[in-house]
């Protein structure tokens, strides 16, 4: 019987079967930041087990309160350095140097096809698109993947979700991600590894299937799957060059994670996203998903734009291209995080913080930022964000605050009208 690429992933990394349901996987990759990653430290310390499996094989960044915005923010910072000093791990990010997990760890080609990837981080899922089975796990599982590079996981249930048709201008891949969540709900996905394919996919970027499985957790989804192709051979090149011979070579050699003709799935879903258009979240759950002219005017005091979902130099340069030329509106304010130092330099020499800066923006320094409520952007109570991050829970932004989940090109839109807006009548 063919296999799914997860179950490909999961026969070659299978250490233990505990039975039919489920398995002890080989680590590839440890990912760790400072919010998660010290009570698993300070735990393996109490327990006499201060060791780690790999160092290689272990990446660390600071990156949720970035700088630390306070004693207890820079402590947990601290117990991460420290760590990360103590055992050797090289592959460590610290202030100066950092961005956001989800995406300074593929800007280093950390990630790669066929990989198992743990993280003490809900959204690990995004490092699916790079053919990888990538998963968040709770500390428990974080400190056994540290300790002994392994991890337990249920077989995996695949839900096969195609994508046909084109993208209409406008439309990205945020906006199909949410659609889909809009479609299956939060927990349309639960336990399930999604598998992202068809021409849609083929032809997005990287940094537009990063977008596309970094939300797979707003569903429920363990983990999200694009197959490994030309495009994430071509990415990875300055990083494989050693391995391969060529181009051509790696994408032959990816080509063994992609599923078997017939792979056996637990649903399968074919979306058409000819027609789609701009998505934007209402009220508290990332299902809640209308169309942008359905939202069109709502009020807005603030506008975010950065975080893992859509943090990257393609997301800066899309709103760029709206922000160009204009002002935001003066009834709100606009931030902007360029989710890695990389990113924050390209940024620059594109002349793309300027654009941010003369529009009205406030360009911050590479982190989680005020994604996640905790600094450089936290609302007031009663206040609305339009936001290019990716949970609009009640409070997640600042207590009392409401968030509205969107694309670049609508965050972009609705700065410059000052209420929710289309981004598609700026681009024509
Ligand atoms: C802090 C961390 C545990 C958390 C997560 O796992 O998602 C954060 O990244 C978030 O987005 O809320
Ligand atoms: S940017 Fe937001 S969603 Fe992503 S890892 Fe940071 S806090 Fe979590």
């Amino acid at each position: 019987m063919g296999k799914t690429i997860a179950e490909k992933i999961f026969a070659a990394h299978l250490r233990d079967r505990i039975s039919d349901e489920t398995m002890v996987l080989d680590i590839d990759v440890v990912l760790c930041h400072e919010i998660t990653t010290p009570i698993a430290i300070m735990d393996l310390i109490e327990k006499g087990k201060d060791q780690v499996f790999d160092p290689s094989r272990i990446k660390a960044v600071i990156d949720h309160v970035s700088p630390p915005k306070d004693s207890k923010t820079a402590t947990q910072a601290k117990i991460l350095r420290d760590w990360a000093r103590r055992h050797r791990i090289k592959d460590f990010f610290d202030i100066g140097a950092n961005g956001v997990c989800h995406a300074i760890f593929p800007e280093k080609g950390f990630i790669r096809p066929g990989n198992t990837v743990i993280m003490g981080d809900s959204h690990t899922c995004t490092h699916g698109a790079f053919g990888a089975f990538a998963a968040g796990v709770g500390t428990t599982d974080l400190e056994v993947g540290i300790y002994k590079g392994v991890c337990s996981f249920r077989t995996p249930r695949t839900m096969k979700i195609s994508l046909t048709g084109a993208l209409p201008q406008g439309t990205t891949a945020k906006d199909v991600i949410l659609a889909i969540i809009g479609r299956i709900g939060v927990n349309g996905a639960t336990d399930r590894v999604i598998e992202f394919v068809g021409p849609v996919v083929d032809s997005m970027s990287m940094a537009a299937r990063m977008t596309l499985c970094n939300m797979a957790i707003e569903a429920g989804g363990t983990c999200s799957i694009c197959p490994p192709d030309r495009t994430t051979a071509t990415y990875l090149w300055p990083f494989i060059q050693d391995q391969y011979a060529s181009i051509d070579e790696a994408v032959a050699d990816f080509a063994q994670w992609q599923a078997d003709p017939d792979a056996r799935y637990e649903s399968e879903m074919t979306i058409d996203v000819s027609d789609l258009e701009p998505q934007v979240t209402f009220d508290y759950k990332p299902d809640q998903v209308k169309g942008v002219t359905e939202m069109a005017g709502t009020p807005v005091d603030q506008v975010y734009i950065g975080s893992c979902t859509n943090g990257r130099i393609e997301d800066l340069r899309e709103a760029a291209v709206i922000l160009k030329g204009r002002r935001i509106a003066d009834s709100l304010r606009g931030i902007v995080v360029p989710a890695t130092t990389e990113i924050y330099r390209q940024a620059l020499a594109e002349g793309l913080l300027t654009t941010f800066l003369d529009s009205g923006f406030c360009v911050m320094n590479p982190s989680c930022g005020a994604c996640l409520g905790m600094s450089a952007g936290v609302l007031a109570e009663g206040e609305v964000c339009a936001s290019t991050t990716n949970r609009n829970f009640n409070g997640r932004m600042g207590k009392g605050g409401m968030v509205h989940l969107m694309s670049p090109l609508t965050a972009a839109a609705t700065a410059v009208v000052g209420t929710i807006a289309d981004p598609r009548p700026f681009l024509s």
